[in-house]
């Protein structure tokens, strides 16, 4: 399936250094893996996780689970390293830190460009820092780009603000960003929930991002997984009512009106576009499983 057409519910990052984690991924029921050569895995341990990691996706074992491999930045010592050692195993797609520019785009693109392996690899940014909201739709212009995944940690780091259940300092970043990922059709994750443990807190903030417009949640425990796969999938009452608001469209169609009323609203073209979206959401969650 293509990457654009897949489910983003439930992206969950795992550390390359970690073996177990790698291997329990495999029967995860997620639909995107970030794995992550950057933040999740300390100094000491980089070189051995970029070789870990490449011999694990080399094995497979990930279904169809979209894999993605976060990079340190190319302005560290290990971010040309990791690129290379990726593009040898054509990864469906690369996710670059703290970008800022879409120069950092086309840099990695051309090299992309040059490697026989990767011709269908996909770019993915992490927007985590001031400069590259700002920036995020020039950046959403870049090649190869595929979606956006929220750093929200980084990103309230560097904006100095206070965490709060509303995530009021952020809204303005997460809209930017959603905006921007709409126009150039891109996808867009929100960012991580840090309480692991707490599930309420996950849901509300799952719900939130769901209500924004964000495709899904990125995850840091798998205790995670199944309130993001709930919040971010359609419910059988959506579903139901699209198939409804379809139907009684397309005898106001037929009958040579171009708006239908169910449950008291109308519905017009745009809420068709809506509930074709909503059942084809439906139709590639249940082709995960
Ligand atoms: C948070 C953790 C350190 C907790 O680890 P641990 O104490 O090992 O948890 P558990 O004992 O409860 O684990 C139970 C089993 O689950 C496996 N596990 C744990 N985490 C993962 C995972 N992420 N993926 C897959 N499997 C996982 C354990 O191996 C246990 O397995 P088993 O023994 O077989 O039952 C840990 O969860 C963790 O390291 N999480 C990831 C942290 C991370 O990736 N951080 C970086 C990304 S967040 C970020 O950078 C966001 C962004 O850039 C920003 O700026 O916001
Ligand atoms: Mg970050």
């Amino acid at each position: 399936m293509d990457l654009a057409a897949r489910p983003y519910r439930s992206v969950l990052y795992i550390p390359g250094s970690k073996e177990r984690a790698l291997e329990k991924a495999k029967s995860l029921p997620v639909d995107a893996i970030i794995f992550d050569l950057e933040d999740a895995v300390a100094v000491e341990e980089k070189p051995n996780a970029r070789t870990l990691l490449t011999r694990t996706l080399s094995e497979g074992g990930y279904g169809n689970r979209t894999q993605i491999i976060r990079l340190n930045g190319a302005d560290t010592e290990w971010g040309e390293a990791d690129l290379a050692a990726a593009m040898d195993i054509g990864p469906q797609a690369v996710l670059l830190p703290k970008v800022e520019s879409v120069g950092q785009v086309n840099r990695v693109a051309e090299k992309l460009d040059a490697h026989p392996a990767c011709a269908d690899t996909q770019i993915w940014a992490m927007m985590e820092t001031p400069r590259g909201i700002l920036h995020a739709d020039a950046i959403a212009t870049g090649p190869r780009m595929g979606g956006f995944i929220m750093g929200t940690n980084d990103l309230a780091k560097e904006l100095n603000c206070r965490f709060r259940a509303d995530r009021l300092p952020l809204q303005m970043a997460l809209q930017t960003c959603l905006m921007a990922a709409r126009s150039h059709g891109l996808i867009c994750v929100d960012g991580v929930y840090n309480a692991f443990k707490d599930e309420a807190g996950l849901r509300a903030e799952c719900e939130q991002g769901r209500d924004l417009g964000m495709d899904g949640k990125t995850l840091i425990h798998p205790a995670q997984v199944e309130i993001a796969n709930e919040v971010f999938a359609p419910s059988d009452a959506e579903i139901e009512l699209a198939r409804r608001q379809i139907a009684a469209f397309e005898e106001a169609e037929a009958k040579g009106v171009g708006v239908a009323v169910v449950d008291g609203k109308i519905v017009e073209n745009l809420h068709i576009v809506t509930a074709k979206a909503t059942l084809a959401k439906a139709d590639a969650i249940s082709s995960m499983t």
